[in-house]
């Protein structure tokens, strides 16, 4: 069989493979900005909860997060390989690509952050958390406009 062949057989399988794993990896890109807002408010206010949230934390980033993330540049890429797919001279692999390549970004920020938490030296706010917090809300909406109007 061709490889081209072979990569349109495999295709709605990839397609789906990304899905599953773009949904895996948004659900912790909205939660945990949420979890450091608590861990920064409730940290302050109840005692003894500091060590529940670094573990909720870490089980979140590294269980779920990471492995979801590279599923999703895996199958990604993938598709994008899969011969026909992508149409460079259109717009939307374009602000696609910048927007996947920022929320790897946030992914990253968030570890940093919670390094932070980790070693105690965490500066920032609940504020600031909940403001980092639209990120990957915007880039969201780019994205799914982007592989839906293919513009
Ligand atoms: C991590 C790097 C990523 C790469 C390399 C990538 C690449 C692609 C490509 C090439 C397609 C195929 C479009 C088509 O079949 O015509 C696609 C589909 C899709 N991607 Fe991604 N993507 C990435 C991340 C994401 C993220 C973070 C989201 C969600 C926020 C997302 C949501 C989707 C959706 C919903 C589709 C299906 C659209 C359709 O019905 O064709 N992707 N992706």
């Amino acid at each position: 069989m061709d490889p081209s062949d072979l990569m349109f057989t495999l295709y709605p399988y990839a397609k789906s493979l990304h899905i599953m794993a773009v949904l895996s990896w948004m659900a912790g890109l909205f939660y945990l900005p949420r979890l450091f807002v608590y861990h920064v408010e409730q940290a302050e206010k109840v005692q003894d909860t500091v060590p529940i949230f670094l573990q909720m934390e870490d089980k979140l980033l590294r269980v779920i997060m990471r492995p979801a993330m590279y599923v999703s540049w895996a199958a990604g890429i993938f598709i994008v390989l899969t011969p026909g797919v992508v149409d460079w001279s259109s717009v939307w692999p374009w602000t696609k690509g910048v927007s996947v390549i920022a929320m790897t970004w946030f992914h990253h920020w968030l570890v940093f952050r919670f390094r932070d938490f980790s070693t105690g030296g965490n500066k920032l706010s609940g504020r600031q958390f909940r403001l980092m917090n639209e990120v990957p809300t915007v880039l969201m909406v780019v994205i799914v406009v982007s592989v839906i109007f293919k513009f």
